[in-house]
């Protein structure tokens, strides 16, 4: 690989050695680039040819025609804004043995931020594998704190994230002398079947433990309540008496580990990370922003408490897969020459139950293997949430110039005579939902809620713990990472992907097709937010961002309004061939290379593409179908309510991902069987359009000597058909939970046979 790519700063003159290393691909850039050329070539010429041809006033098929024309226009821009991710791809590599000898005495605080949102969806074991995982990292356990922000405000998470914290004592002196991976304890023992003998013995007995404790907090989740014995020997419990619901509450925090009191260490004797529980207040006429209300409030709690420069977000279902992700992000932070302009490292969102076909596309594999490495070439990749590493200063704000260097120091913050609960006490106050009120923090994102919001800065807290120029995450959208991390480039910063063969990180992907589908309308409606927004990467971004780097990001907060065009495609060119129009040249017709050689040349290009980032020829092919599914349902409501709220008819809402499923859902889901089971719109959409489709294909290919002549639009019918064979078995052959209800077959079978018969008769 290695002579291919031209690899920078090995060495600078003066002998000075980089702490991490950046390779650009060259040749095989070059070889894409001409690839590309002669695509864009077949592009152009199927304009061409739709702009000369379109068929007279009165004549049949005008309408249908110009549609055509309209999404081939689409596509092809949007297909060149796609050329930005893949014009530079860029590699990162670090040297952590020379951050080690240089800086192992300085190493800065780091903070860690867990969210979690709802114990019924995201379970107290997942969570606090996830803290397990991360309190369990090769890093100086001393500047190390952990912090688990629970919007569900719920006393069983509590419980088990107090379970952990002793847990810990023996979790991570183990993980320690075995050098375990990973880190996560649900994931280790699953995965680690063979083991040497000295270190059987202690498997066995750190299993048992685990296993007690998870016998305790299962128990406790059935009964949906702590045991009495339980709640009365620890006096956290006692800050529940207060508590009403989960929507209205008082702040709650307890610092399980650390804090001021160092005292606390595990069973070999050495200091445990710092380790917190907070539940923000919440009251319901107070918005709380989701996740990044969630951050905003972590990022001011942990600012008293520990205050470390540098702040790790992860996801509650996402455990740390790599011990040394700390000091990787660091080896990009800390080196003197680049690191000084660099706001956060991103991992890509990996994960650990994708099946081997992702039967719901949800691996991602693409986007980490080709599109944030060409990100990475213009200006660094997008905040994409969890697994990201952050300066804490410039997340909260701070401007970039070029001359400022960082200072690694390390800060005792607050008061040390202070006791761990005067301290809590103390802190209470940042975590309240009224404390952003007239400040900045989380500020506009422009839309509906820009107006309603001032920029006085009067609030005597805010102006106390000097948090004046400060802001965090952006409120108001549901990707209120992307977001953020745009406005945080666009003031200079860059950003860094980073993608170790170890991964980072691994996740919980969807299990059904339904939450894939919501997943994205939630993605997507975001995305087009932003687009729309203050932050738009189109205006704002203009001279803030290189010209690149902003293509890549409206390729993204396009996802949504690409709807039309697919919509389009999806059923127009099938219609008309029941009326034997034509809307593409014949075989004969030179015309047809362009649209030959554009389809296959491009569908060649992205399997070719996919295997090579390790994917199935089948995995493939699952992944057209749900671009084909998201583009057809996601987007279109993604749009629809992204217009709806524009009109100030709605407000911007995040459905959590639930990240449990029902046993014979996940044993569906491992056969790699498409999962429906309910009748909901989004279903029907495609059941219709399914149905559709293969009622026109079978009376096409009956009377094929009639339309002999249109066989793209036949192969494009029949491609449809195919790809959609899921949804028929689902529909009519099935028997398990997981299929379309009849009801759902009744309609799309009627909408189906309704719309041939008024296109054939009515126009
Ligand atoms: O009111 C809320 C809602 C969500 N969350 C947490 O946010 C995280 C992400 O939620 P999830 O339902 O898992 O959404 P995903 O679509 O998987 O998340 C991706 O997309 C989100 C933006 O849409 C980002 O916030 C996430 O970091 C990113 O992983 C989870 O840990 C939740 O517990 C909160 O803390 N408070
Ligand atoms: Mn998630």
């Amino acid at each position: 690989m290695r002579g291919k790519e031209e690899r920078e700063n090995m060495r600078s003159d003066d002998g000075y050695l980089p702490l991490f290393e950046t390779r650009r691909e060259r040749v095989r850039v070059m070889a894409y680039r001409v690839f590309a050329t002669t695509v864009f070539v077949g592009i152009a010429l199927i304009w061409v040819y739709r702009g000369s041809h379109i068929p007279g006033a009165g004549e049949d098929g005008r309408l249908g025609w110009i549609g055509m024309f309209g999404a081939e226009l689409w596509f092809g821009l949007y297909w060149v804004l796609t050329q930005s991710l893949r014009w530079n791809r860029t590699f990162r590599f670090t040297f952590k043995d020379r951050l080690s000898k240089r800086y192992e005495n300085e190493l800065p605080k780091v903070d860690i931020f867990v969210c979690t949102a709802d114990p019924s969806i995201e379970p107290p074991m997942m969570v606090i594998n996830t803290v397990l995982s991360v309190m369990a990292y090769d890093y100086p356990p001393e500047k190390m704190s952990v912090y688990l922000s629970d919007d569900g405000g719920s006393d069983l998470t509590y419980y088990a994230l107090l379970e952990a914290s002793f847990f810990s004592k023996h979790w991570i002196p183990y993980c320690k002398k075995f050098k375990v991976e990973p880190r996560s304890p649900a994931a280790y023992f699953l995965s680690h079947h063979h083991h040497q003998s000295d270190e059987s013995q202690d498997l066995a007995s750190i299993k048992k433990l685990y296993e007690d404790m998870e016998d305790r907090i299962t128990n406790a989740v059935k009964l949906e309540r702590i045991p009495e014995n339980i709640r009365l020997k620890h006096k956290g419990f006692s800050q529940w008496n207060s508590f009403s619901s989960r929507k209205d509450h008082d702040t709650i925090i307890q610092i399980l580990i650390g804090g001021r009191d160092m005292a606390a260490k595990d069973v070999e004797g050495c200091t445990l990370p710092t380790l917190v529980y907070l539940a923000r207040e919440k009251r319901p006429q107070h918005p709380h922003n989701f996740k990044a209300g969630a951050m905003n409030a972590l990022i001011r709690v942990s600012s008293e408490i520990s205050k470390g420069q540098i702040i790790l977000n992860v996801d509650c279902d996402m455990y740390s897969n790599n011990s040394h992700s700390v000091r990787d992000a660091l080896c990009f932070f800390m080196d003197e020459e680049k690191g000084h302009e660099i706001a956060f490292v991103q991992f890509p969102q990996n994960f650990d139950n994708v099946t081997k076909n992702e039967i719901y596309a949800s691996s991602f594999r693409v986007m980490s293997d080709v599109e944030f490495p060409g990100l990475d070439g213009h200006g660094g990749p997008l905040y994409i949430g969890t697994g990201c590493f952050h300066r804490r200063d410039i997340l909260c704000g701070a401007k970039f110039s070029k001359e400022s260097r960082i200072q690694w120091r390390r800060e005792n913050v607050g008061n040390v005579e202070e006791s761990v609960g005067e301290l809590e006490e103390r802190v209470k106050g940042l975590a309240s939902c009224g404390f952003e009120d007239n400040t900045q923090w989380g500020r506009e994102v422009s839309l509906s809620l820009s107006l309603s919001l001032t920029h006085t800065h009067t609030q005597k807290g805010y102006l106390k713990h000097e948090f004046l120029p400060k802001m965090g995450l952006k409120y108001g959208c549901p990707v209120e990472d992307v977001i953020t991390g745009l406005s945080i480039q666009c003031k200079g910063w860059k950003s860094i992907f980073y993608n170790p063969a170890r991964k980072g990180f691994l996740g919980v992907a969807p299990t059904s097709l339904d939450q894939t589908l919501v997943q994205h309308k939630r993605w997507s409606e975001g995305d087009l937010q932003i687009l729309l927004s203050k932050y738009s990467p189109a205006w704002y971004g203009l001279g803030k961002l290189s010209p690149c780097l902003q293509m890549g990001y409206i390729t993204y907060c396009l996802w949504a309004p690409n709807c039309f065009a697919t919509l389009y495609y999806s059923f127009v060119p099938s219609l008309y061939l029941l009326r034997g129009i034509p809307l593409f040249p014949q075989v004969s017709n030179p015309w047809f290379i362009p649209f030959a050689y554009v389809i296959i040349a491009q569908y060649t290009h992205s399997l070719v593409e996919f295997l090579q980032c390790s994917g199935t020829v089948l995995g493939w092919w699952n992944n057209q179908r749900i671009w084909l599914y998201k583009r057809t349902t996601s987007y279109l409501f993604a749009f629809l309510d992204t217009m709806l709220l524009l009109a100030g008819f709605s407000e911007t809402t995040f459905i959590v991902t639930n990240k449990v499923s029902d046993p014979d859902v996940s044993q569906r889901y491992e056969q790699e069987l498409m999962e429906f089971g309910s009748a909901a719109p989004m279903f029907s959409i495609l059941a219709t359009l399914a149905m559709l489709n293969l009622i026109i294909f079978v009376v096409s290919v009956v009377k094929r000597s009639v339309f002999g002549i249109m066989d793209m639009q036949i192969v494009l019918c029949g491609v449809l058909v195919l790809i959609n064979l899921p949804v028929y078995k689902a529909l009519f052959l099935r028997k398990d939970k997981g299929k379309l209800p009849s009801s759902v077959a009744a309609k799309s079978v009627l909408l189906g046979l309704f719309v041939c018969t008024c296109f054939v008769f009515l126009f």
